[in-house]
């Protein structure tokens, strides 16, 4: 072995530090640092010896050498070679390779020509811990770590694979495509936009934004033209220049989701807009909701019953109703083109009781109705289309697409955009057509392996149909990768701390800071944020600017939740697996789109695949990729529709939609839950757990939900809907005798729910089991 001394870079001391593990095979570590340290060149022989130990657990950390104990001695070994391929389409060997790095080298593995053992996407889909990093500031290729935490050991490690990474001072110098990769690959670049910057509009923007507060206007315009942008700039203009009260502006728009981003960019910048707090942001869905309950009419049977009783009371010549609705000064409704049907209806019933002096906006894009399914023999007829024929209308449009940033994707979203008008029948050679135009828009297409493809370690993972999806979640899982999955039909989530900590509690309880730091450190398991974090967020729910809160307030807080405690799907890290049409209004700088060989099903609409299509491609912003997907087959029931299987002796249905567990108020009552928070404390830890959970028959002949056997606590209750589907399954009346138990039930989180309070009692909160995967029910 050749002496050298070392300029004391990570480099130099790990390729000496591989030296000899490689020449011993196996060593003490004292040994090994002794023998290292004489070769640095530092007066200061304890900090020396520091930096070796601090290279020498990096390389232990990415089994670069074995590290173990022997007769209580720590031992270093060699173990064996392994190449990784990183983005940039070097390799970087790790192990017992006996190559030399070079003593100035910066980087910690050295680099070699040929082929890869493995690809740091699988290498990071290996550790233990996902990570995801959101709300930390992007990679650059040059940096050092300066957040207060420590540097998670997975970034840590994808670091010291990509380039030069100093393990001591946390520096590093990476390649371009590897900051990239990397910043996706831990969430580090915002994927889906939801800037709440100021831009500036252009000028087609501005049109619709300053036009009268009185003016009917449809605006008609392609994706990424600002369409959302504008709904919200235009609400902000009728409040600062039109001087609109915020009380009388309604803005429609399709989920939660959504409208929690329209309320928090519209209040960040009229913040000090007195009652800014009064306009009305609210999704059909809460619209109908609010609607029914000022009036005081219930409605049971879901979204869909409550809409279609919503337009019955404004068709209904109630005074109270037509006398809040003639209130407002403009309305604006978003995503027109998928109002179709009740929805379509419940508009035109606010529509007909408007002052005539009421403004209305309404945006869409005929190219991105997706909804036909939901017209019932209503064909073709949406908002957009029925609005457009009305004389008190005029239409603007917006005429430049900001999302795209390259001119393939800027000149696919027009031009199949002007391919869809061209042929709204549309047909199978159109459909075809059009796919053929947006694969030559991809930066790659006909990917066959996406889900080890390295491209989706962020971004958005797109399926046509929920069997896809489905199917996709099968394949990342098989691969190992982390992933997020958005379910269609699944009950929204919000942040379960909140009822872990407040459900169960009466509307009039009051906590001081005091009472909510025992009780916050008293939950087991302790919450994701910390009690500082949790008492910040509760203060702005409670809004009434005192320094204790009321669960009362609190509840009534959460019924329109801010953005930052909502989410719509399960999963930590990693690309976010969805169906197009669950995704339509979103955006994201890279898009996997997902393509099955030929539609399926007997009777397709063409016009109405193809502009899904363009739907799933147009949420790119910078990369798009298609891939091929090959369906699993599942027989499907039910509306909306759900899979089952067969099997010998028992059948498996899917479980976990919106309404499968009846609401909390009830289950209290009827299931005889005599201490809710016992209730509430088993469901937080069951879903933190998320282990299997089966249903039992009462005496009452429900299926209550329970942890463990029989005996267990009951955590929910199976609704009508989702038992009269079961016993159709089993060919079984309705009626007929309910099966011994229902199992394999997965818990896969929980929600916080708000409980309406009993005739005009303020409301409270409590905690809801979220469930997923198939339930096992016995033949
Ligand atoms: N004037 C502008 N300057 C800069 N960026 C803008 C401007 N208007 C819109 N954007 C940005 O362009 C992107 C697309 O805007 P937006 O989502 O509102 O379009 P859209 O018409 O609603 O799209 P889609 O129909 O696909 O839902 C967003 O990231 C938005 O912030």
């Amino acid at each position: 072995m050749t002496m050298i001394l070392t300029d004391g870079s990570p480099g130099a001391i790990a390729d000496l530090v591989r030296r000899i593990v490689h020449a011993r095979r196996g060593l003490s570590r004292a040994e090994v640092v002794a023998w290292v340290s004489q070769f640095v060149d530092d007066v200061n022989r304890a900090d020396a010896a520091a930096r070796i130990g601090k290279v020498i657990n990096t390389m232990c950390e990415l089994k670069d050498i074995g590290c173990g104990t022997m007769r209580g001695e720590p031992v270093l070994v060699a173990v064996p070679e392994r190449r990784i391929a990183l983005p940039d389409d070097t390799v970087v060997v790790l192990g017992d390779h006996g190559t030399s790095g070079g003593t100035t080298s910066e980087q910690l593995f050295p680099e070699v020509a040929g082929g890869a053992t493995e690809s740091l996407v699988e290498f990071l889909a290996s550790l233990d811990e996902p990570v995801s990093m959101s709300g930390h500031r992007a990679l650059e290729t040059i940096g050092r770590w300066t957040g207060d935490d420590p540097m998670p050991p997975g970034l840590r490690m994808a670091l010291s694979l990509s380039g030069a990474f100093d393990p001591v001072e946390q520096k590093w110098s990476i390649s371009k495509e590897n900051a990239s990769f990397l910043n996706e690959w831990f969430n580090l670049a915002p994927s889906i936009t939801s800037s709440g910057e100021v831009e500036s509009p252009d000028e087609s923007q501005r049109r619709v934004m300053q036009a009268p507060a009185c003016s009917r206007m449809i605006v008609e315009a392609g994706p990424g033209s600002g369409k959302t942008h504008v709904a919200s700039e235009r609400v902000i203009s009728l409040v600062e220049d039109e001087n609109l009260a915020a009380s009388r502006i309604l803005l429609l728009s399709f989920t939660r989701i959504a409208v929690a981003e329209l309320r928090g960019r519209i209040s960040r910048r009229l913040h000090e807009t007195p009652h800014v707090a009064s306009l009305q942001i609210r999704t059909f869905d809460s619209f109908a909701a609010r609607l029914l309950a000022g009036a005081s009419v219930s409605s049971s049977g879901g979204h869909d019953a409550s809409i279609r009783a919503a337009t019955r009371l404004m068709r209904s010549d109630n005074p109270l109703v037509a006398d809040a609705i003639s209130q407002l000064e403009h309305v604006v409704i978003d995503e027109a083109q998928d109002l179709v049907g009740d929805r379509k209806e419940m508009c035109e019933a606010i529509f007909a009781l408007l002052d005539p002096a009421c403004g209305i906006t309404i945006f869409g894009d005929f190219a991105q109705s997706i909804y036909g399914y939901q017209r019932r023999g209503t064909a073709g007829s949406t908002l957009l289309t029925e609005v457009a024929k009305r004389a008190d209308f005029t239409c603007a449009q917006l005429d430049r697409d900001h999302r795209t940033r390259t001119e393939s994707l800027r000149e696919m979203f027009s031009s199949v955009r002007e391919a869809l008008r061209d042929d709204p029948a549309g047909s199978k050679d159109g459909y075809f057509r059009i796919r053929e135009q947006i694969k030559s828009a991809a930066i790659e297409h006909d990917i066959t392996g996406f889900a080890v493809h390295p491209s989706t370690t962020g971004g958005l993972i797109l399926t046509r149909s929920r069997r896809g999806l489905f199917t996709a979640a099968e394949d990342m899982r098989a691969e190992g990768r982390s992933f997020k999955l958005r379910l269609p039909d699944r009950p929204p989530r919000i942040e379960a701390w909140i009822g872990a900590l407040l459900g169960g509690l009466p509307a009039a309880t009051r906590l001081s800071r005091d009472d909510f730091r025992s009780i916050h450190e008293a939950l087991n398991p302790a919450p994701s944020r910390d009690f500082e974090e949790c008492w910040d967020i509760l203060l702005d729910l409670d809004a009434s600017g005192r320094d204790h809160i009321s669960v009362g307030n609190i509840a009534e807080g959460l019924e329109d939740p801010p953005l930052e405690l909502l989410s719509d799907y399960e999963g930590r890290s990693g690309p976010l697996l969805s169906t197009i049409h669950a995704i339509k209004g979103r955006e994201a700088e890279r898009v996997m789109l997902l393509l099955t060989r030929t539609p399926s099903s007997d009777e397709v609409d063409w016009a109405e695949e193809s502009r899904t299509l363009y739907v799933g491609a147009t949420r790119a912003s910078t990369e798009l990729r298609t891939g091929w997907l090959s369906q699993k087959k599942y027989y499907t029931i039910g509306e909306p529709e759900r899979f089952w299987a067969a099997r010998p002796d028992h059948r498996l249905i899917e479980i976990g939609l919106e309404g499968d567990l009846i609401d909390w108020a009830e289950f209290v009552r009827s299931v005889h839950v005599t201490n809710e928070a016992d209730a509430i404390s088993s469901i937080w830890h069951f879903s933190n757990d998320e282990p299997r959970a089966a249903a039992y028959p009462d005496p009452d002949g429900r299926l209550v939900l329970k942890t463990g056997d029989h005996d267990g606590t009951a955590i929910g209750c199976l609704s009508d809907g989702f038992v009269e589907l079961m016993q159709s399954l089993r060919k079984v009346e309705p009626g007929a005798a309910l099966p011994e138990v229902v199992s394999g039930i997965s818990v896969v989180g929980a929600t916080t729910v708000v409980v309406p309070g009993r005739s005009g009692e303020a409301a409270s909160l409590a905690l809801m089991p979220l469930l997923g995967g198939f339930a096992s029910i016995p033949r």
